[in-house]
């Protein structure tokens, strides 16, 4: 047999008796009100009208548990992102996409080319229960502009009874982030995110004003790479190990990041590598554009707002403007800047960070980006070689094993320099397989007599 106490317990998570009593409160006022009447209190004796009141407020307090707030803000002072605040904003979209549970009055749902399902989004002022783990956990949105800044402030409200602090900090919050990484790496879905400078399009915007992104839709993996053999395993074996090494970091007290320089002449396959390498670690990829009137600070606060499992990329790194380690500039970033912000702050608040420089001309780097411990692994992108193109030809032409033209394709790749994506052009042009790769042979003897004709 149920004792009253406690079919409100069971019932607790699922009705906020604080706020039902609320509604429920001007008819028991009344009630009391018709008591206090004095033709009421003509006709009952004062002790049982003090008693009716009294009983009243003893049953009122029942109802009325002290509610405890936790806020978890968006950044903290320092502009570093909250990963509790990522990691609510992803378990409230599926909280609300659950069929199952009670949606809010308005939220937002959205999907994009690409994505499978639909993405579901609370809304600003909007509440969200959750009473999953038993607790009558009510969840609110905020964001405004404050007073005299450009960015917004944006925020939750985590509320819930008193009593269950320790809870909701030691086990319900560390659950959210938790569950955060595991949607993480269950989606498939990797975000390409430039620097917002203004424009706008297909583009769309997280929850932060810094960058912009488009879904990367990049159809190169690892397999359809054209590059050493060798060196294309060492890479993946480098990136699983980086990911497996959590402790190992924390043990030798190392930030959790992994700098990777990939240097070689354009169209020898640099930014097709960052994608594959980004779509086989499931990371979003933040393309910081050096260009543009960029200070430190400015410089500080773009990094800042880049999130955990993600890969950095700074390209053509020797072109960055002003990018002279001796030049300190007013109203332009320095490179001791950038590499500051790297090697220092940011590097130390986040975890599973990718930075990848690129160049067509490893020479022409500053020292200070070469120094070691600075790029963990140096990656060479070479010249189509034979491998490469048959690996290119097996992709754009299905061949499978082996063809009467490839020994003259070798033969000619060998004294001639040609980039993967040069050859993917020749590729690409229409006929049957015969046919495209007379025209490879046709087009390489031209770049051999070019290149005999430049020489004499
Ligand atoms: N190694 C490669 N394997 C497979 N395809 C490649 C390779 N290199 C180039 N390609 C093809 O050529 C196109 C251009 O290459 P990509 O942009 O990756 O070269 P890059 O080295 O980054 O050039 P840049 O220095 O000009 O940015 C790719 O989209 C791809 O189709």
């Amino acid at each position: 047999m149920f004792t009253f106490r406690e079919m409100f317990a069971s019932l607790a998570p699922f009705f906020n008796f604080r706020e039902m009593f609320t509604s429920l409160a001007p008819f028991f006022t009344a009630a009391v009100v018709i008591v206090l009447s004095p033709f009421v209190k003509e006709h009952i004796p004062s002790a049982v009208s003090n008693y009716l009141v009294s009983m009243y407020e003893k049953w009122l307090s029942r109802f009325s548990t002290p509610q405890v707030t936790v806020v978890i803000e968006e950044k903290d002072n320092v502009e570093i992102s909250n990963q509790f605040y990522e990691a609510a904003t992803a378990y409230l979209r599926t909280l609300i996409s659950n069929s199952n549970s009670t949606k809010p009055k308005r939220f937002k749902v959205y999907k994009e080319e690409g994505q499978t399902e639909s993405t579901f989004d609370i809304v600003e002022d909007e509440e969200v229960i959750d009473t999953s783990v038993g607790i009558r956990l009510k969840w609110k949105f905020f964001a405004a502009r404050k007073e005299g800044h450009h960015d917004i402030h944006r925020y939750f409200e985590l509320s819930f009874d008193k009593g269950f602090e320790n809870r909701v900090l030691e086990s319900y919050l560390p659950d959210i982030v938790e569950h955060y990484g595991r949607i993480q790496s269950d989606n498939n879905v990797v975000k390409l995110y430039t620097r917002d400078t203004g424009s706008r399009g297909s583009v769309r915007h997280d929850r932060d004003e810094n960058w912009v992104y488009v879904i990367l839709k990049h159809p190169i993996t690892f397999e359809k790479l054209a590059m050493d053999p060798k060196q294309k395993e060492m890479l993946r074996e480098d990136l699983d190990r980086f990911l497996r090494r959590k402790d190992f970091y924390e043990d030798v007290g190392k930030t959790w990041k992994r700098g990777y320089l990939l240097y070689g002449p354009p169209g020898t396959g640099k930014s097709s590598l960052i994608a594959a390498m980004a779509k086989y670690l499931k990371f979003n990829i933040y393309d910081l554009n050096l260009s543009g009137r960029l200070t430190d600070e400015s410089l500080r606060s773009i990094l800042l707002s880049t999130t955990d499992r993600s890969i950095l990329v700074i390209e053509d790194i020797d072109c960055g403007a002003d990018l002279d380690h001796h030049r300190r500039q007013y109203d332009s970033f320095t490179l001791s800047g950038l590499l500051n912000v790297i090697d220092g702050l940011w590097s130390s608040c986040g975890e599973k960070r990718i930075i990848v420089f690129t160049t067509n001309n490893k020479d022409k780097l500053d020292p200070a980006l070469l120094r070691p411990g600075r790029m963990d692994v140096h990656v060479h992108m070479s010249y189509c070689t034979i491998d490469g193109f048959k690996l290119l030809a097996a992709n754009y032409l299905k061949i499978e094993g082996d063809h009467q033209l490839y020994r003259q394709i070798e033969g000619l790749l060998e004294n001639v320099e040609v980039t993967p994506a040069a050859i993917a052009e020749v590729l690409l042009k229409s006929g049957g397989i015969d046919v495209v790769l007379q025209g490879v042979v046709e087009f390489l003897e031209q770049m051999a007599a070019e290149a005999q004709r430049q020489s004499v």
